[in-house]
This record gives C-alpha cells, structure tokens and sequence, in this order.
C-alpha cells in the first residue's frame, strides 16, 4: 500500500507503572498492509489509523498543517490512563499518509483499511488530517455494510461541509460528495450536524443542506441548557437508522478549548456537550465507527486541542468497551 506508514513507536511513552495501567504501556501495534496481520485484531478491540493529509484543508482555502495531527493525538493519548473494560485492547494501525497531494488516492486506501477493521468486527477510531478523512472513512464503512442497512452520519461540527465539488474535491465537500452519491446510487442518505455556525455558512449551504434533507442543530440550540431537545432529536435520528458513524471536526469546539484548527470557532461548543453526546450514541449500540478530524498542531496552544482529541478517543472507547454492545 503506497500511502502506509507505520506508527512511530516512541510516540507511545509516558510515565511507567509496570503495571500495565497506561495506554502506552498496553497498546498493542499492527501493520495493516499485512492482511494476516488484520486476524491479529477482533471483536473487543479498537483500531487506531492515522490519516496524515490537509491536502483537502490546502484546496479549500484554510491553513495547513493537519498533516501532523495524528502523531500529535497519538502522543497525548500514550499518556492517558488505561481504562477498558476486561477484555478489550486499543491497536494503533499506523498511519495513510498524502505526501504527493493524491488525497483521492489517500481516501480509497483508508477505505479499504477501514473496511479490513470492520471486517474483523473491530471498532475503527480514526484520528485526521483534514475532514476529507470523512469521504474515505464512509466508503469503508459502506464496503463491509449492505446497502439495505441505512448508516446515520453524526457530525459534530461547526461546518455542513456540504460544498460542492464540481471544481474538485476539498475538506468541505466530503458530505456533497456522499449526498450526490447516495442520490445517484438511489439510496437514503442520512446525515446530522450537531453545531452549525450561522456565521460560518452561507445561504447556499444551508440550501444544499435543505435539498439532502440534512437533520441538524445550530450553535444557538446546540447547548447545554437545551440538552433535553438535542437528546430527543439526537435520539430520533438514531432511531431511523441501523448504524451510526460518528465524526468529530474539532473547529466545532470554542476556540477556547480547541484552537488548534484552520477554522476556529471562538463561540463554538464545549466539551462536555459532546460528552453527553457520545454518552447517548454509546447507549444506542449502534456506534461502529468514530473520527477526529481538523488537529492542526502549527495553531494548537500547550497542545490543548491534541490532548482534546485524545480524551475524546479515551471517553469514547472506554464508554463502548462498558456498553456491552454487540460489535
Ligand atoms: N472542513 C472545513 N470546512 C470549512 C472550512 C471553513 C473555513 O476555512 O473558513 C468549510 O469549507 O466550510
Ligand atoms: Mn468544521
Ligand atoms: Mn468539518
């Protein structure tokens, strides 16, 4: 596989228990170019894959350097606490890069890793780069699913990154891309945005939004205070669907706690919001895949936004390692 690198391994240090307590202590690594290395992964485990490319945040206009981001989650979440529940274990499956600025070919090659995760019934936790990582993450999770199985898409995100992409391809077209698709394909596309910025989308979004029938909630109602609306209409759009997929854009939070972006938010969301959040997706069971999109390290403060991401991951695959779900 041309765009596969594999992890680093001195990324994964922090302080020494012996006693197996920490992430970087049980971390296990796999090379997913080998396909009898994929056995060496099941169904109580989680599947970290890098997706090394901002050539989609270059294209659209915004400032680069989430190329860096997965090295940079990585290294936070070596030093997190090991919290699984009995049983399960976090696997780091290296890294699809895009040096050559062929982010085309970087999205297929995530889509077939992607498809090999979910094919050993693991969960796979995707850690970006640019939100073009949702484009090839959807297709490997269309790969292992039928088409009769209706996938909600669950956005967190302070951009519909539904434009089009008659002129190409970008960070803010990967859900035009897959509304086309799914319309061509005469399929259902089901997809919600959790945190839209009226001042960060034009009219024509908010058209193109209209015509996919994209469910979604905007900052103003997207608040803690009106947690128990955002809950009834999280949940009624879990119901329609049989398997969620869930990406995170970390320019969704408050630039107070997620500056390192291309595009802040500096009125965005809070963490906590999205905790509770993932807490209801978690309990639906129908969670199967996850991403983290957005790290630019190059604007990131103290690595508060890396270490963001990372306690995100570590909420999340705690949270489904308790759940038991059937995988
Ligand atoms: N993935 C990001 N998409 C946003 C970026 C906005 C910006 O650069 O200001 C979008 O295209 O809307
Ligand atoms: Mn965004
Ligand atoms: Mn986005």
């Amino acid at each position: 596989m041309k765009d596969y690198l594999s992890t680093d391994q001195s990324l994964w240090t922090g302080r020494v228990s012996g006693k197996d307590l920490y992430l970087h202590e049980t971390v296990r690594f796999v090379d997913l170019r080998d396909k009898d290395a994929y056995q060496t992964v099941g169904q109580t485990d989680f599947a970290l894959l890098g997706y090394a490319c901002d050539e989609g945040v270059r294209r659209n206009g915004g400032r680069t350097g989430a190329v860096e981001g997965p090295d940079h989650i990585r290294r936070q979440l070596a030093k997190l606490p090991n919290q699984l529940a009995e049983g399960y274990a976090l696997f780091d499956g290296g890294t699809i890069s895009c040096t050559d600025g062929n982010m085309e070919r970087a999205q297929n090659q995530l889509a077939d890793t992607v498809s090999g995760i979910l094919g050993q019934g693991a969960i796979p936790v995707l850690i970006g780069g640019g939100h073009d990582i949702a484009y090839g993450h959807y297709h490997g999770i269309r790969q292992r699913t039928s088409p009769k199985q209706n996938i909600g898409i669950l956005n967190f995100d302070a951009h519909f990154d539904l434009r089009p992409n008659e002129q190409g391809n970008n960070s803010g077209t990967p859900f035009y891309q897959l509304a086309r698709e799914a319309q061509k394909e005469g399929l259902p596309f089901h997809y919600m945005c959790l945190g839209i910025r009226k001042d960060a989308n034009d009219r024509a979004l908010y058209e193109n939004a209209r015509e996919f029938g994209v469910s979604y909630l905007e900052a103003e109602q997207f608040q803690p205070r009106h947690f128990e609306s955002v809950r009834r209409q999280l949940k009624s759009f879990m119901d329609k669907v049989d398997k969620l997929y869930v990406t995170i854009d970390l320019d969704g939070f408050s630039s107070a706690y997620a500056p390192g972006v291309s595009a802040a938010s500096p009125m965005g969301f809070s963490p906590q919001l999205v905790l509770d959040c993932l807490r209801e997706i978690v309990n639906s069971g129908k969670l199967i895949s996850l991403d983290i999109a957005e790290l630019n390290p190059a604007f990131d403060r103290d690595d508060q936004t890396a270490k963001l991401a990372a306690s995100l991951i570590h909420y999340a695959i705690t949270a489904i390692s308790y759940s038991n779900q059937e995988l």
